[in-house]
């Protein structure tokens, strides 16, 4: 909501737009009164399906209703485009905003900004004007009060500079609270992604604050409207990387008309609660795309090779299968099914064998026969001694704790990597076992070996996919098999240990592999003096990857101020302290291991600070925010404070990557306050960056 317009106040245009308004705002109210009092046809009956229908068209109801509430601190539009006379049937002037509003009788009076008609307000430009005369821009306050409007003549010579002074000003506009959206001002490239199709999946890498996840969000909420149909059946799942960052973003497709879709952390979209933890190296290998083999050997060497055939009684008839027999009828089916229904075809089909005899034997049996066969002590026998039934826990009890058993599942793994894998004190039973995340993540993986899991969700957004391991993946794209997803992240923020380091990598462990590759390299959040100054570790962290550029300059964007260890707190207590003075929010971000003890020196001082993780929704409440550097990734602040970077890079193994993370967080300042001296990485300059 841009607050500076050209229009002023009291203008008869003005004054004739906020009777438009009020008017959009009226028929919304009707639409929504229609929908809640239309009575839900209900089916008679109690059985699960009527029962189902029942409460689906009652929520749909629901949703319904909510997608049609009007937000009172979100504007029903914030723009225009004056078409050539006959270009759209009567419609030559579009207003366009989050929801379609019609005023009972079908006449459009706000036009969805995902609708064909609206994509020129986002392309068109002098050169190309796609029939577009005019393109106005509104400005609203913070309760949505229409405040003003800009006008963009398209005909005549010239690029006007109004876009870009728009855009500016609604990144500058202070944050409070969580992430908004950015329908008003999405710009070309990033509109390029957003309607990209359904299939094939998107992958887009794109340094900090190039609006991968704004483009990740706007894009769910284009696809519901285009295909929502497909997509009601298996649903849209966001995968983000932690609680805070899920409350940050909540917001934005509420704000869009969109009520129904999943916002989790992958932990939360496996079933099985993880309740134990794992030394970074054995999360590593467990995280590792060889632990897909290792885990397919470990279950199927649980299938033996028969020594006995299978002898069938009835009454004094007898018909024996030969045990060659069944070492053929098993080791084709090893080749072709999964595990547990390969067991059932192991008895259908010894069964079947019997049959034959039968009939050789001049009976006529039938499939109720088969059947009592394949149910029989005999072939059970032979199932339990060949082919025994398992569950995932069972097998991964005895790869973790069994050292000669994971060394025969797992040649390819080297010895250190084994003793990594191996419980330090095995629990004794699988039943007893404490499973961590990424243990969870293995059991995934072979109860799908086990029986194939139905994967039938309809889009999958990752964002900071970069951080994800090829189990994690794997585990993603199994429940997505058919549908589709789009993929968001940073390789130079990839700050875990099994980071797959590519997005080749990361589409082939997801299984999507036809996705489109995108990269995104103008950024929105950062001045370019803080950009540039975080690009210094871009030769270390991700040599490969291109230098981004800000679309932003501030001259008193970033300041370094060097302070020594006595000092160090009230250096800090008063950086935040100014940074109150202005508008917006305000971060202090340092290792976790000495966040909180600047929570209390700030506290202390009578700052009030929140500290983030403490509970979910502490940047909706409080201006200022103590976040450890772990949970920096994915959010922003008006003004950051970077507390001694050292200590942040020294933390962890990709310790270099977070700090990358956490100096790009500030939209207007950044300051960095040390005792320690910067990372070198910081202070030599590589060539070529500036
Ligand atoms: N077209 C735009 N108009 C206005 N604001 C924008 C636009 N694109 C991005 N922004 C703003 O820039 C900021 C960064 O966007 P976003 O968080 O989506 O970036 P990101 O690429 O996901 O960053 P990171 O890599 O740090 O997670 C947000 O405040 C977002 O609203």
């Amino acid at each position: 909501m841009v607050q500076s317009a050209l229009i002023p106040a009291g203008s008869p245009e003005l004054e004739a737009e906020r009777a438009f308004l009020a008017e959009a705002r009226a028929a919304l109210s009707r639409m929504h009164q229609v929908v809640e009092e239309r009575d839900v046809p209900l089916i008679g009956g109690e059985d699960n399906d009527e029962r189902f229908t029942n409460e689906s068209n009652i929520r749909a109801k629901q949703l319904r209703a909510q997608a049609l509430l009007d937000l009172p601190d979100v504007p029903l539009f914030f723009g225009l485009l004056d078409y050539e006379i006959g270009t759209i049937e009567g419609l030559d002037r579009v207003h366009i905003g989050r929801r379609h509003v019609h005023d009972g009788s079908g006449a459009p009076l706000v036009i969805d900004w995902r609708a064909p008609v609206s994509v020129p307000f986002y392309r068109a430009t002098r050169s190309d004007r796609q029939r577009v005369l005019l393109r106005r821009r509104y400005g609203f306050s913070d309760a949505a009060e229409l405040t003003g409007f800009e006008d963009e003549p398209l005909i005549g010579t010239g690029e006007s500079g109004q876009a870009d002074a728009f855009l500016r000003a609604e990144i500058e506009r202070p944050r409070t609270g969580p992430m908004r959206d950015i329908v008003a001002t999405i710009q070309p490239e990033q509109d390029d992604l957003v309607r990209a199709p359904l299939h094939p999946s998107v992958c887009v890498q794109g340094a900090p604050g190039t609006g991968k996840t704004a483009v990740g969000l706007h894009r769910v909420a284009y696809l519901l409207y285009t295909e929502r149909e497909r997509l009601r059946r298996g649903g849209v799942v966001i995968v983000g990387p932690n609680r805070s960052f899920l409350s940050y973003i909540r917001k934005v497709l509420p704000a869009l008309g969109e009520v129904d879709v999943r916002q989790i952390t992958i932990d939360e979209l496996i079933s099985q609660p993880a309740t134990a933890s794992d030394e970074p190296e054995a999360a590593s290998v467990k995280g590792d795309a060889r632990m897909a083999r290792v885990l397919r050997r470990a279950l199927w060497s649980h299938v033996g090779t028969p020594t006995e055939g299978v002898l069938y009684s009835k009454g004094s008839q007898r018909f024996r299968v030969h045990d060659y027999e069944v070492a053929e009828i098993v080791s084709a089916l090893r080749e072709s099914t999964r595990y547990a229904p390969g067991r059932n075809a192991l008895a259908q089909r010894i069964a079947h064998a019997v049959l034959v005899l039968m009939e050789q034997r001049g009976d006529s049996p039938d499939d109720r026969v088969q059947n009592a066969v394949a149910r029989s002590k005999p072939v059970k026998q032979l199932l339990d001694a060949v082919w025994p039934r398992v569950v995932p826990e069972q097998v991964l009890h005895r790869l973790l704790s069994d050292a000669d058993f994971l060394a025969q599942s797992a040649d390819e793994f080297t010895v250190e990597e084994r003793t990594a894998l191996l419980w330090r004190k095995a629990p004794r039973s699988w039943k007893s076992a404490k499973w961590s995340g990424a243990d969870t993540l293995l059991l995934d993986e072979l109860e799908d070996l086990i029986e194939r899991s139905s994967g039938s969700l309809g889009h999958l957004v990752l964002d900071e996919a970069q951080d994800l391991s090829a189990m994690q993946l794997r585990a993603l794209g199994r429940r997505c098999r058919t549908g589709s997803a789009t993929v968001l992240g940073d390789l130079a923020q990839a700050t875990t240990p099994w980071a797959a380091g590519s997005w080749d990598r990361v589409l082939g462990h997801l299984e999507k592999t036809d996705a489109v590759v995108a990269e995104l390299d103008r950024g929105f959040r950062v001045p370019a003096q803080i950009i540039d100054f975080a690009a210094r570790l871009l030769p270390q962290i991700a040599p490969t990857l291109g230098v981004p550029s800000g679309i932003r300059t501030r001259a008193d964007a970033l300041s370094i101020v060097s302070t020594d260890e006595p000092s160090f707190a009230d250096t800090l207590v008063a950086a935040c302290r100014t940074a109150l003075t202005g508008e917006g929010s305000v971060a202090l971000i340092a290792a976790d291991e000495q966040i909180s003890d600047l929570h209390d020196a700030l506290a202390a001082a009578g700052l009030h600070p929140a500290l983030l993780g403490a509970t979910e929704d502490e940047m909706d409440t409080e201006r200022l925010v103590c976040v450890p550097a772990t949970l920096a990734k994915g959010l922003e602040f008006d003004a950051v404070i970077v507390a001694e970077p050292a200590q942040i890079v020294a933390a962890e193994p990709r310790g270099l990557h977070r700090l990358y993370v956490v100096l790009t967080r500030a939209v207007t300042r950044l300051q960095i306050v040390h005792a320690t001296p910067l990372p070198t990485a910081l202070t030599e300059v590589p060539a070529g960056i500036s």
